[in-house]
């Protein structure tokens, strides 16, 4: 195994600096420093540079985060160090943790607590510090017993390049997966904006997993929270007829991972998951982000299309929110979603109601804001958004296949059998 990347030597003698008034010496060598060697920047690093995290199998593949500030703070900025390199790195199949914190010089006083900081997100004494033929000794035991979750959490599996990878769904509590969701939970913090972490207690937070079967890698995860949706006091009074609504709070493939379709099968799992779950009415996505937003845009196109839903969206006159509304039901897709789906898809048929519909749907959205504007301002401010949204519509679109004949699909897809056309 090829660790270098990750660790490497030190080139740096380690150095105390003691602060003086004009100069300072620099404990440890004969350098002196001058006054400009003192200055708040040459000791501030930008954590999200500092931060390597790294994913170790037969080789390591390093990358950084797009956020430190839930552990470094809003300026994601570390004061008191020179030249700071903070390691973290995972074995790729157990996730066991190793930490290793480089500089070339630190003040004695001020500085942030680097290695603190980060250890009180990592699960407490599970984490190997600096001694990482230790670390590697530890994984490497693990390894001989770790095993993927248990056959009835499957929910779906699929081939990708020739690999095969599957789909686990596990409540948060479950001890099978429990120990991994403690350690790999960082992620959500470093790659989700405004994450933060679950209740590792509430069992009504289930996890996602999906895993490579080859190598028992861990290649994603999603949590999920389901929502008592209260849909009448018909089926309250029946305890077993209660509904909910499936909440994705934080969806995230490991870096190395993404752009090569994976996302994409493990959204679709879920919706599959819960288009045959009875007590399941919607899906709802918590602060979803941009690229999140595409995918799913991506998605639910696609399963309309295989539907044949794209048929049954009227060609002329206003699609009225009473049919919305009761095929929105049939598909689980939340209101807003729906709507903008039915937008698309009156844009990709070259529906002559496409413009007032989505024109019609923005004024009663900004109600608000509008009604006191003059009627030009008005019409100019609507004719702005529609071309706007307009825009990204086709982006999306164009970026859908939707090559596949929906005859062939109805055998493939299991949200095909269950909803009828
Ligand atoms: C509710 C929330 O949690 S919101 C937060 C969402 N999570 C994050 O932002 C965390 C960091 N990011 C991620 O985890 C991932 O990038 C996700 C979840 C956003 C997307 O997952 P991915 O596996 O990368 O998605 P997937 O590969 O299916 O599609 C992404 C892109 O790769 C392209 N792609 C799909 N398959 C392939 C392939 N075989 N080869 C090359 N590109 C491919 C897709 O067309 C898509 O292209 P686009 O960038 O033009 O949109």
């Amino acid at each position: 195994m090829i660790f270098n990347p990750i660790i490497g030597s030190n080139k740096y003698p380690y150095m105390k600096i003691t602060m003086m008034n004009a100069n300072a010496v620099v404990a440890g060598s004969n350098d002196t420093m001058s006054i400009a060697d003192f200055q708040p920047a040459i000791w501030t690093s930008s954590s999200n540079s500092a931060l390597k995290i790294s994913l170790v199998s037969d080789n390591a593949i390093q990358f950084s985060p797009v956020f430190t500030y839930p552990i470094y703070g809003d300026s994601e900025q570390i004061y008191g160090y020179q030249d700071l390199v903070i390691h973290l790195a995972f074995d790729s199949v157990t996730f066991k943790p190793f930490v290793n914190v480089k500089y070339s010089a630190k003040l004695d006083e001020g500085r942030d607590d680097v290695e603190g900081r980060l250890l009180s997100f990592l699960p407490k004494d599970d984490v190997v510090l600096k001694d990482e033929a230790k670390w590697v000794d530890c994984f490497q035991k693990e390894q001989e017993t770790y095993k993927l979750p248990p056959q009835d959490c499957l929910i779906d599996e699929y081939l990708l390049d020739g690999e095969a990878f599957a789909v686990y769904r596990t409540k948060v509590t479950d001890p099978s997966t429990k120990e991994l969701h403690r350690r790999i939970q960082i992620f959500s913090l470093l790659f989700i904006e405004a994450a933060s972490y679950i209740d590792q207690d509430d069992p009504n937070w289930e996890i996602f997993w999906l895993f490579s079967k080859d190598h028992k890698q861990c290649i994603g995860y999603v949590t999920t929270y389901k929502l008592w949706h209260y849909t009448g006091s018909a089926s309250f009074d029946q305890p077993e007829n209660i509904k909910y609504r499936a909440r994705i709070s934080q969806f995230i493939i490991l870096p190395p991972y993404q752009g090569k379709g994976h996302g994409s099968h493990l959204y679709e799992a879920l919706f599959s998951h819960w288009i045959k779950d009875d007590s399941v009415t919607e899906v709802t996505v918590e602060d979803p982000n941009e690229n999140f937003d595409d995918l799913r845009d991506r998605k639910d196109l696609q399963r309309l299309y295989e539907n044949r839903f794209f048929n049954q969206v009227a060609k002329d006159g206003e699609v009225s929110q009473e049919w919305i509304e009761s095929n929105r039901m049939r598909y689980k897709i939340e209101k807003r979603q729906f709507n903008r789906l039915v937008e698309m898809i009156m844009m990709h048929n070259n529906s002559p109601q496409f413009r007032l519909q989505v024109k019609r749907r923005l004024y009663i959205k900004n109600y608000d804001s509008l009604i006191d504007m003059p009627e030009s301002e008005r019409k100019d401010a609507l004719q702005k958004s529609f071309l706007l949204l307009a825009d990204d519509y086709k982006r999306i679109v164009a970026k859908c296949k939707f090559s596949k004949r929906a005859t062939e699909s109805d055998n493939q897809n299991p949200c095909a059998k269950k909803i009828k056309g």
